[in-house]
């Protein structure tokens, strides 16, 4: 039996890829307590589970709040997250304690940009939509005006944030013809924006320029919101709007109404709030709107890379080492 140098506890929320559970176990000196289930962890089962542990791997479906944060105790010294954002941490109380935090980026951004170009493509080639028709009959013959939709050939493209995930969805979409990119944050980029010779615009520019938005920034409180009423009055009518973020940057009633009264032409969405979307929701009631179960980072390869990161991070975080991937509170 191997004698462990350090022992340490930690708590898995969730049933993760196998190779971050081996990452943990082979690690030796760490007890893992784990949710073994595909199901969300329920908040008491995770406010007992985080109890006096170490070491807390967690999703971005979990809230870790002051309560959990409490839970754990004072021995809590590292929170792993198997996400690239971080919106579901409380990092002011967190900071407070001392604990360190660790996350996924990079490892998903090819994964994330992919889809963000794919869901692009079906919404405004309206995919779903025809393959709906062929389904259900609606398919009578060809027609010179059925199912048209818009093309990226010479368009402008604008996104919302362009950090690694939106430079990677420029780079993918430029082979498509786009003609211009413009792109909106916190700041200007020149360096990063000079491989797409992107223009840093204000937001209310980007709203009126661009035939497609992709919105790839981070949910935080200036951005909580950001596209509302007056961002969709502001975009073109045959404009298509992308959100592969997180959904609260979006006033969902807003782009619902924007959606009906035919203020812009389509959104394709694959995050929403809440998460999972109710399936009453009137905006899953549009055939203008494309809706995806937030499966951005959704390949067997990336989902694999991301468990063992967040494993290694949590390991690195425990032994008190640099971590591979540290968010710097
Ligand atoms: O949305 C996905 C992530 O934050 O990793």
């Amino acid at each position: 039996m191997r004698t462990a140098r350090w022992a340490m506890e930690v708590f898995v929320t969730r049933r993760i890829p196998a190779a971050g559970l081996r990452a943990l176990s082979e690690a030796g000196g760490c007890t893992v307590q784990q949710w073994d289930s595909n199901e969300p962890v329920p908040r008491a089962e995770l406010l007992a589970g985080v109890a006096g542990k170490q070491g807390l791997l967690c999703l971005l479906s979990d809230r870790i709040d002051k309560e959990v944060l409490d839970a754990a105790g004072s021995g809590l010294k590292v929170i792993s997250t198997m996400s690239v954002g971080f919106d579901h941490l409380a990092l002011h109380e967190i900071k407070k304690r001392g604990i360190r935090v660790g996350y996924t980026p990079d490892v998903l951004t090819d994964a994330t940009a992919e889809l963000s170009v794919a869901l692009l493509l079906a919404t405004c080639r309206r995919l779903p939509e025809s393959v709906e028709e062929v389904k259900n009959g609606g398919w009578t013959t060809w027609k010179p005006l059925w199912m048209c939709g818009y093309g990226l050939s010479d368009s402008i493209v604008g996104i919302l944030g362009l950090g690694r995930i939106g430079q990677a969805v420029a780079r993918r979409l430029k082979p498509f013809g786009v003609k211009k990119f413009l792109y909106a944050g916190s700041h200007p980029k020149p360096e990063i924006a000079a491989e797409f010779q992107a223009e840093f615009v204000p937001i209310t520019r980007l709203a009126e320029e661009s035939d497609f938005i992709v919105v790839t920034c981070a949910l935080t409180p200036e951005t909580q919101g950001i596209c509302n009423k007056d961002f969709f009055c502001r975009m073109k009518k045959n404009s298509v709007f992308i959100n592969t973020s997180r959904g609260a940057v979006v006033n969902q009633e807003d782009l619902y109404n924007a959606l009906v009264n035919g203020q812009i032409a389509a959104a394709g969405l694959d995050v929403t709030t809440p998460e999972p979307l109710p399936t009453d929701h009137p905006l899953l009631s549009l055939k203008n709107c494309v809706i995806l179960p937030h499966i951005g980072s959704a390949t067997y390869t990336t989902r694999n890379t991301m468990s063992v990161l967040a494993a290694n991070n949590l390991l690195a975080g425990l032994k008190g080492e640099p971590m591979p991937s540290e968010l710097l509170l």
